[in-house]
C-alpha cells in the first residue's frame, strides 16, 4: 500500500502514539548534503574518467544523474566506488582504507572523494532543512525517541558542522558499519541497529530515506512507516523500492496532536480509505471497541427505536472475522447483545460493568448483588416520582438506570434532574453522570468504559505492544476509554467538528464509522491479517 502526497497531496499527519521513535538518514533528510555529495562523486569520476580516457583510449563517458542514484547514493564510499566502476566494466583492487588518495584503488578513489567532500564542507559550511529539523524537534517533544542513521564516515562531523548533532538519542554511521560489521544499505542492518539502541522494534518506528537503497532497506528491515524524501523526481521509484508515503519535503508531514487538533482539544479528521488506515495502524493488529448508541446507530427519540441496520450489522460481522471487536454499551447487556444480533462478539453493557464474551470470558464485580438491588431499588423510586413530568422515561438496566428526557420539554428538564438527585439521596449506593438528553444512576464504583477496555485488553490477553486498541464512541461515558488508550491506541469521537474530547481522531456520524469500519476490514483482508 504506498501514499504519494507531494503537490496536491493532503498533508500526513503522523500519530506519536503509533511509533516510538523516528530514524533519519542524514544527507538530503536533514542536511543538504546530498547535493554536495553528488557534485563531489562527479568530480571525482568525471576527472578519473577524463584521465582513464586519455591513458587506455577508452572512449570517454561522464558520471550522470542515474549513475549516482543507482550505483552510489546511500551506499558506503568505497561500495559506491566499486558499484560505479563495475557498471563501466573496470576492474581495480580493493586496495586498504588507508590507500593514499592518489592510488589506483577502490579505496584510493573512495579517500579521493572524500578529500575533496570535506574540502567543500570547510568552505561552504552545511546547511539544513528546516522543515526537517522542525519535524524532528516536535517529534522528540512529544517522546518520540530520534537516530540519525548514515553510512557516511563523515556523519558525525557533518552534524556538529550543522549545529544539529542533539536532535539525536542515537547516531549510527559509516564508522560503526566497519566497527559492528554491518551490511550496508540496501541491508537493512544501519537501521535496525539504530533502532535497537533505542530499544524500540522496527515495526514501533518509522525512518526517512531520499535514496533508494536507503528505502529498500527500510523495507527489509520491516519498519512501521518508511517515508521516502523525493528530492530528485523518483517518487515512482521510491515508492517501488518500498515507501509507504512520499513526501517532496517532511513539511508535508505533521503530527497528531495529543489531545487531537494542534489548536485545541478537538479531534483530527478520521482517515477513512484503506491507504491511510494502513499507515495509521503501521503493522499492528487492530482490536476494537465499539460504543452502540450514536457510534453504530443514530441517536433516535426512544432507546427501543435504536435498531442496526443491515449494512452495519454486516460491517460489524466482517470485521470481527479479522480482528477482536467488542461493542461496549450503556445500555443493559442483555439489551444491546439482542440489538447487534452477533454471536461471537465481546459485550459489555451497563457503561462497562457487566461484561461477558465467547468462552468464558466474564466479569463479576464483587459488589453487584449490592448494586443490582440498589438498581432496583432507584428504579422503583424513580418511574411514580416522574410520572408527572410529561416525556420522562426511565430505562431500568442491571447495573444502572437512564432516566431519558429526550421527550421533555426544555423548561422541565431541571424537574427531572430533581427527581434524580432525591431519589439518589436515598439510594447512596449510585451515582449521577449524564449522558445524550439522559440521568444516568450508575454504581458508586470506581468503573467505567475505560476501565473495561483496559480489562478486556488484559483479559484476552491484546495488552501487546503489536495490538493497537481503537474505540470508537460518541458520548460523554466514552471519554473515559479515549483517555484511557491515549497513549496506547486510537479514540475515535463520532461528532461534530469542535466537539471538546480526549479522541485523537473524529468521524461525522454513524455513515462514517460505517464506512471506516469497511475500510479497516479492506485493510485487514488485504494483508491478510
Ligand atoms: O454507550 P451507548 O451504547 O452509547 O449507550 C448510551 C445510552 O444510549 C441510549 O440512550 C441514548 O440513545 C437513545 C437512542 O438513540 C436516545 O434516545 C437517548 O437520548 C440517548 O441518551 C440508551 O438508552 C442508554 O441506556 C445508554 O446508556
Amino acid at each position: 500500500m504506498r501514499v504519494h502526497l507531494g503537490h496536491g497531496g493532503s498533508a500526513y499527519r503522523i500519530d506519536p502514539a503509533t511509533f516510538q521513535a523516528a530514524i533519519f538518514d542524514l544527507d538530503g533528510v536533514v542536511t543538504r548534503t546530498a547535493v554536495v555529495h553528488a557534485a563531489t562523486w562527479k568530480r571525482l569520476f568525471d576527472a578519473y574518467m577524463r584521465e582513464r580516457s586519455n591513458r587506455t583510449g577508452e572512449p570517454f563517458r561522464p558520471f550522470t544523474d542515474e549513475d549516482y542514484r543507482k550505483y552510489v547514493d546511500g551506499l558506503p564510499r568505497y561500495d559506491g566506488v566499486a558499484a560505479f566502476l563495475a557498471s563501466r566494466n573496470i576492474e581495480l583492487p580493493r586496495g586498504r582504507p588507508d590507500d593514499s588518495p592518489d592510488r589506483e584503488t577502490v579505496s584510493g578513489l573512495g579517500n579521493r572523494k572524500d578529500a575533496l567532500f570535506k574540502e567543500t564542507l570547510k568552505r561552504d559550511g552545511v546547511a539544513v532543512f528546516d522543515t526537517s529539523v522542525a519535524l524532528i524537534r516536535r517529534l522528540r517533544s512529544r517522546g518520540v525517541k530520534t537516530a540519525l542513521v548514515s553510512s557516511s564516515r563523515n556523519a558525525r562531523a557533518v552534524l556538529e558542522t550543522a549545529g544539529v548533532t542533539e536532535l539525536f538519542d542515537v547516531i549510527v554511521d559509516g564508522n560503526d558499519l566497519a566497527r559492528l560489521d554491518l551490511k550496508g544499505k540496501p541491508a537493512p542492518d544501519l537501521f535496525l541497529a539504530a533502532a535497537r539502541s533505542l530499544g524500540v522494534s522496527a515495526d514501533r518506528a518509522l525512518m526517512v530515506e531520499d535514496a533508494l537503497s536507503g528505502v529498500a532497506a527500510g523495507r527489509a528491515g520491516k519498519f512501521g512507516l518508511v517515508i521516502g524524501v523525493d528530492r530528485a523526481g523518483q517518487a515512482d521509484a521510491l515508492a517501488q523500492a518500498g515507501a509507504d508515503l512520499v513526501v517532496e519535503d517532511l513539511g508535508e508531514l505533521s503530527l497528531v496532536d495529543g489531545v487531537g487538533d494542534p489548536d485545541g482539544a478537538s479531534a483530527a479528521p478520521m482517515p477513512e480509505t484503506g491507504e491511510a488506515i494502513t499507515l495509521l495502524i503501521a503493522s499492528r493488529r487492530p482490536a476494537v471497541f465499539l460504543d452502540y448508541d450514536g457510534t453504530l446507530t443514530p441517536i433516535v427519540a426512544r432507546p427501543e427505536l435504536a435498531v442496526l441496520s443491515d449494512e452495519m450489522r454486516a460491517a460489524v460481522r466482517r470485521l470481527a472475522r479479522r480482528c477482536p471487536v467488542a461493542v461496549v454499551s450503556g445500555r443493559d447487556r442483555a439489551d444491546v447483545e439482542q440489538l447487534v444480533g452477533l454471536d461471537d462478539l465481546i459485550y459489555a453493557g451497563s457503561h462497562g460493568f457487566d461484561i461477558a464474551g465467547p468462552g468464558d470470558l466474564h466479569v463479576e464485580h464483587e459488589d453487584a448483588a449490592r448494586f443490582t438491588e440498589a438498581v432496583g431499588r432507584a428504579a422503583a423510586m424513580l418511574g411514580p416520582a416522574l410520572s408527572g413530568i410529561d416525556g420522562a422515561l426511565v430505562e431500568p438496566k442491571r447495573f444502572a438506570v437512564a432516566v431519558h428526557h429526550r421527550q421533555v420539554a426544555e423548561a422541565d428538564v431541571s424537574d427531572v434532574e430533581t427527581v434524580v438527585d432525591r431519589v439518589l439521596r436515598d439510594v447512596p449506593e449510585l451515582r449521577k453522570t449524564r449522558g445524550k438528553k439522559v440521568f444516568e444512576l450508575r454504581p458508586r464504583f470506581d468503573w467505567d468504559k475505560g476501565k473495561a477496555v483496559l480489562w478486556l485488553l488484559e483479559a484476552l490477553k491484546l495488552d501487546r505492544p503489536d495490538v493497537l486498541p481503537v474505540y470508537v464512541g460518541d458520548d460523554t461515558t466514552d471519554e473515559d476509554a479515549f483517555r484511557a488508550l491515549r497513549d496506547r491506541g486510537i479514540g475515535i469521537l463520532v461528532g461534530p467538528a469542535g466537539t471538546e474530547t480526549e479522541a485523537r481522531y473524529r468521524l461525522d456520524d454513524t455513515e462514517a464509522v460505517g464506512r471506516f469500519l469497511a475500510a479497516l476490514s479492506d485493510t485487514l483482508e488485504e494483508a491478510g491479517g
